[in-house]
């Protein structure tokens, strides 16, 4: 376990853990934590033992958004605009990574804690969870990325309602809208998120990998006609593995076994 000022990280068995951690403040976001997760995504970009990242909070919250008292001594746009871009090319990156990522809400994720959540492929959430773009009730816009990729995951129509009404939702409702994956019993909330998290963890962490890198490479519009090569090399990467050359010796040994 590594303990920084303002994140707890772990990694086992293929799972890496980020859990947000500045409770006196719901785990809002200020420079430090940006700083601090900007340097655990960079060396996890780089492990391919990892096959799964979770990030999540506390029973009371997930992330709060942005540190209003930290940012609200920032007064011009000049200065804002790099504090907000950083954590955008941050969401960016974790959406980018070539494992599955998963957000686990107990609580409450508003405002950036929400565009967080819309940066992960998966939000599991526990029964008590709320969640909500409540930006334009102070009067701004999201500063994270967050209204494309919440556009992207709940359509246009829920989306707009969303950011522009800033009303929070609970899980029944952010489940039926897609915004939410899995709703969890909130006792044992992280064994269960755990559970999950182990059916991505596959003897070849390959083919985890190939599959995010194709939902990326479709995200981001490349067109169909690329895919049949894509696929192939994925596949062909896969063909020499030890797993899968055991696997169909496995089926081919049991087939010609004579009982
Ligand atoms: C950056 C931007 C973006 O998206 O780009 C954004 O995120 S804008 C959106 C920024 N986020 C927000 O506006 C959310 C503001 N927070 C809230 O609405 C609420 O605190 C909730 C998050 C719903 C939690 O309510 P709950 O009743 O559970 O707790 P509470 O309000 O007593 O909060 C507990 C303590 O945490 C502090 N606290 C809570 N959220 C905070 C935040 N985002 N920044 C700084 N401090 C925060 C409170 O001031 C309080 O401090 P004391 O114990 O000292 O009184």
């Amino acid at each position: 376990m590594f303990i920084m000022n303002t994140l707890i990280t772990h990694k086992k068995d293929g799972i890496g853990w980020i859990q947000f951690h500045r409770p006196a403040v719901r785990n809002a976001v200020n420079q430090e934590m940006m700083a601090e997760l900007e340097h655990v995504i960079t060396e996890w970009e780089q492990d391919e033992t990892l096959q799964v990242v979770v990030l999540y909070g506390d029973e009371k919250a997930f992330v709060s958004g942005g540190d209003v008292e930290a940012f609200h001594q920032i007064h011009t746009k000049e200065e804002i605009y790099p504090v907000m871009k950083r954590m955008g090319d941050l969401l960016q990156r974790i959406s980018e990574l070539k494992c599955i990522t998963i957000a686990a809400v107990e609580g409450i994720a508003v405002g950036g804690g929400c565009e967080i959540v819309t940066s992960c492929d998966f939000c599991l959430a526990s029964k008590k969870a709320k969640l909500g773009m409540i930006q334009s009730r102070i009067a701004i816009t999201t500063g994270w990325g967050g209204a494309s990729r919440l556009m992207n995951k709940i359509g246009k129509p829920n989306a707009l309602k969303m950011l522009i009404t800033g009303e929070v939702i609970d899980v029944e409702r952010a489940k039926e809208m897609q915004l939410v994956d899995e709703v969890i019993e909130s006792s044992h909330f992280l064994e269960k998120v755990k559970v999950f998290a182990q059916q991505f963890v596959l003897p070849s962490p390959m083919i985890g990998r190939a599959y995010k890198e194709v939902a990326l490479a479709l995200e981001q519009g490349t067109p169909l006609s690329a895919f049949a090569k894509i696929e192939a090399i994925n596949c062909a990467d896969c063909w020499e593995a030890e797993e899968h050359v055991q696997a169909v010796e496995r089926f081919l040994a049991k087939r010609n076994k004579v009982d």
